[in-house]
């Protein structure tokens, strides 16, 4: 069955964008469902408090334990994975995206950056997977963004989201690499052209050309991609470039 996803967020109109275009079509399809909570709908005081302040001070507010923890019990499920966005994470790379796909019910927990109260993930750990991931070395005021860019790298992934599924193939990471330029008409636009060797019809040398630019770019723009690549996928030809 298709792979769940539920948010909880005290922003809910942050995911809006989840039910527009692509992902929209593909939730109507069934492809995969999308819940979004409102976090606020687990308290029960008047004011629907879920931040204190920090034990230890410091700036900010941490989100409490209380609230988090009653909505995940409602929430998760037996094959559920939590995710939590934080900078403070592993980094979720392509990667991450190709491994969610493959899972049944993902649960992303939206904190502010100053964090969810530590033991809401220990305690979830104790039932479920739990990751704490980031999607870059930047600071964003809450998790929201971080979902939706990682539902999106997720869903596309999914069989059928895509129209055209061999691109999730070629896209940048597939093979380690990142994805070298690309060209459409016309030939000559404000004086520049198309490289010649895309309109030679020779596909041989189409790929080659491709797989140096794409060498070329990750060696000027990521050396670090360079230094993990699996043992053996550059061959000599590679090397020269
Ligand atoms: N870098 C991140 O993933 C992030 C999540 C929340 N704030 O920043």
């Amino acid at each position: 069955q298709p792979l769940r996803i539920d948010v909880i967020t005290i922003f809910p109109e942050y995911l809006e964008p989840l039910r527009a275009a692509l992902l929209g079509r593909a939730i109507e399809r069934g492809l995969l469902e999308v819940g979004v909570h409102d976090l606020r709908d687990w308290t029960h005081d008047v004011h629907r408090a879920v931040d204190d302040a920090p034990y230890g001070g410091g700036p900010g507010m941490v989100m409490k334990p209380q609230v988090w923890g009653e909505a995940l019990d409602d929430v998760c499920g037996e094959h559920t994975r939590l995710v939590v966005p934080t900078p403070a994470g592993r980094p979720f790379t392509q990667e991450t995206a190709r491994e969610y796909a493959t899972e049944r019910h993902l649960v992303f927990a939206c904190g502010r950056y100053e964090g969810i109260d530590q033991r809401v993930m220990v305690d979830a750990a104790r039932r479920m997977p739990v990751d704490e991931v980031s999607i870059g070395d930047f600071v964003l005021v809450g998790g929201e963004v971080a979902v939706l860019a990682m539902v999106e790298a997720v869903a596309r992934l999914l069989p059928g989201v895509l129209g055209n599924p061999v691109s999730a193939e070629q896209d940048s990471f597939s093979d380690g690499l990142l994805e070298g330029p690309s060209y459409t008409r016309p030939e000559v636009w404000r004086g520049l052209t198309v490289p010649s060797v895309l309109r030679s019809g020779n596909h041989a040398l189409i790929d080659r050309w491709r797989r140096d630019e794409s060498l070329a770019r990750t060696f000027h723009r990521r050396p670090d991609l360079l230094e993990r690549l699996p043992e053996g996928s550059l061959d000599e030809r590679d090397r020269e470039v």
